[in-house]
């Protein structure tokens, strides 16, 4: 249909789509239905803002940072770079060194593949993390938006979220719960529009890749 070639790098959002361990059920109750005698179809959205691929918004772990709506579209929309760390891990964090597979001066958006499924049918606990010293080499060669296919940039029993600390401190974006199983590593037009909540910590968003 398009002249564009899109590869949708977004989880599907199914129902009993796992969540954060204590965070709120993903779920799309029925509204009306016409089987019932309805004019139309409608769904009751219930989510947190932190569910599948999604963004985080500054205030999320910053109670002086911006806002979902503060934060200008442009970041989640341009040139990115998609990189295979499987097996990179140390400890559970990628170290610095897997940016030293790139050249130079980086394009603003890094996608971190760490190898994640397509599809979570439990949260996956085991999840790879970034280092602060991952996120502070990015920041210095160029990136503003690092991006991952894991549920956070910080291990699941973090209690001081040095990974994200680090975003806040370099002005790093965050994106998470990427789905990059079926991309190969690359230079690619990454377009990842939150939903536009007013105020929020974050949202859920549907992100594609165009081939460069
Ligand atoms: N760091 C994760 C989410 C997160 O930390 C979280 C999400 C929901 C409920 C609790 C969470 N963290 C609690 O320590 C994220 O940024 O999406
Ligand atoms: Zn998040
Ligand atoms: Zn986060």
């Amino acid at each position: 249909m398009s002249e564009l070639h899109v590869i949708d790098i977004s989880r599907s959002l199914t129902p009993n789509h796992p969540n954060w361990p204590g965070d709120a059920a993903f779920t799309v109750a029925p509204g009306l239905r016409v089987a019932q005698g309805d004019t139309v179809n409608t769904g009751i959205l219930s989510t947190s803002t932190h569910t599948g691929t999604h963004v985080d918004a500054p205030w999320h772990y910053d109670d002086a940072g911006l806002r979902l709506h503060e934060v200008p579209l442009d970041v989640w929309v341009g040139t990115c770079v998609v990189l295979d760390v499987r097996g990179r891990a140390v400890d559970g964090v990628l170290p610095e060194g897997v940016l030293d597979a790139l050249p130079g001066t980086l394009p603003p958006r890094v996608l971190l593949h760490t190898g994640e499924p397509a599809h979570w049918t439990q949260f996956p606990r085991d999840f790879v993390a970034l280092s602060p010293a991952l996120v502070r080499m990015a920041a210095q060669r160029g990136v503003r938006v690092i991006g991952t296919d894991a549920p956070s940039v910080d291990p699941l029993e973090s209690k001081t979220l040095d990974a994200h600390a680090a975003c806040r401190d370099t002005g790093i974006f965050i994106v998470e719960g990427l789905n990059l199983s079926v991309v190969p590593a690359g230079v690619y037009t990454l377009v990842c529009l939150p939903l536009p909540l007013h105020g929020a910590d974050g949202a859920p968003a549907r992100a594609v890749l165009l081939p460069e």
